[in-house]
């Protein structure tokens, strides 16, 4: 019987605005995730869907509301503190990591996400062996660009580090932000599917934003659909079977449409 790994109970987000109004960011949200499940985020422009991940990493606090990890309620610990449970990949491969700093470096931050001892003293020949293998294991010849800037690598081999960066302390949430948006077609797919290889093989509990409706029919257990600062849609596993991408835009577009006739 899987249990609930992430419990999202009816979260607010609210940003001021000019004119007084305030933004909904998030409305009053809900979400029960299970352990190892996938869910793919879709949703229309300005959902909320970042700010939903914005929130669960603690980057911006919640106005209401409470989220569960694990059992534990983290709504009130710092983001470094999360950060030791959740992993995060962005669309931009400069968030994340640190460009100038090798990958070896930035390989060795990541394990040391939420200790407090500084980088120079982890720096050590037994960690360098031991990543190296890790890295040996993906088969991409990362090991040997270990010395290298981590923004000397392509985007692809940039994503495929900060993946590895964002699950090298097997995460309790890994939190995926488009982060194939900013490559090519081919290498898109290419670290899509090596994303995929890395949740199956650590059973690791997912959310992915993707505007990759493809993606989210062949990669995900789950599809959830946002729009205004809510979960309009769930479609479950059965549901996807029989699901296109061409369902997916056509809904998007009547949740836009419906909006611009109350307009
Ligand atoms: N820091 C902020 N300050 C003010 N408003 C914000 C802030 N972050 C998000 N918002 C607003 O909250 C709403 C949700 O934005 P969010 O970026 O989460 O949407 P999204 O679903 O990720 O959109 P997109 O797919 O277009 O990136 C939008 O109206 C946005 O303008």
């Amino acid at each position: 019987m899987p249990q609930t790994q992430v419990s999202i109970q009816q979260i607010n987000k609210q940003f001021p605005s000019r004119s007084g109004d305030p933004i909904h960011g998030l409305k009053n949200l809900s979400l029960d995730i299970q352990a190892g499940e996938v869910i793919a985020v879709i949703g229309t422009n300005g959902a909320g869907k970042s700010t939903l991940f914005n929130c669960l990493t603690g980057q911006y606090p919640i106005d209401s509301g409470a989220i569960y990890l694990d059992g534990k309620q983290v709504d009130g610990l710092s983001q470094v503190e999360r950060a030791a449970h959740i992993g995060r990949v962005f669309q931009d491969p400069t968030m994340g990591t640190a460009p100038r700093m090798t990958v070896f470096e930035n390989l060795t931050l990541a394990q040391k996400r939420g200790a407090s001892r500084g980088l120079g003293i982890s720096l050590t020949q037994e960690r360098y062996h031991n990543i190296r293998e890790y890295l040996a294991s993906f088969r991409l010849d990362l090991e040997h660009r270990m010395d290298v800037p981590i923004g000397s690598l392509s985007g692809g081999q940039r994503q495929i580090i900060s993946l590895i960066m964002a699950t090298i302390k097997q995460p309790k949430l890994l939190l995926l932000d488009e982060h194939t948006a900013a490559l090519d077609p081919r290498i898109a797919r290419q670290v899509m599917e090596m994303t995929h290889t890395m949740i199956k093989e650590q059973d690791l509990t997912t959310l992915m934003i993707t505007h990759h409706h493809q993606d989210a029919l062949n990669f995900s257990d789950r599809i959830i659909v946002m729009h205004h600062g809510q979960i309009v849609d769930h479609y479950d596993s059965q549901a996807i079977k029989s699901l296109t991408t061409a369902d997916l835009y056509a809904r998007l577009e009547d949740l836009v449409l419906a909006e611009e006739a109350i307009l």
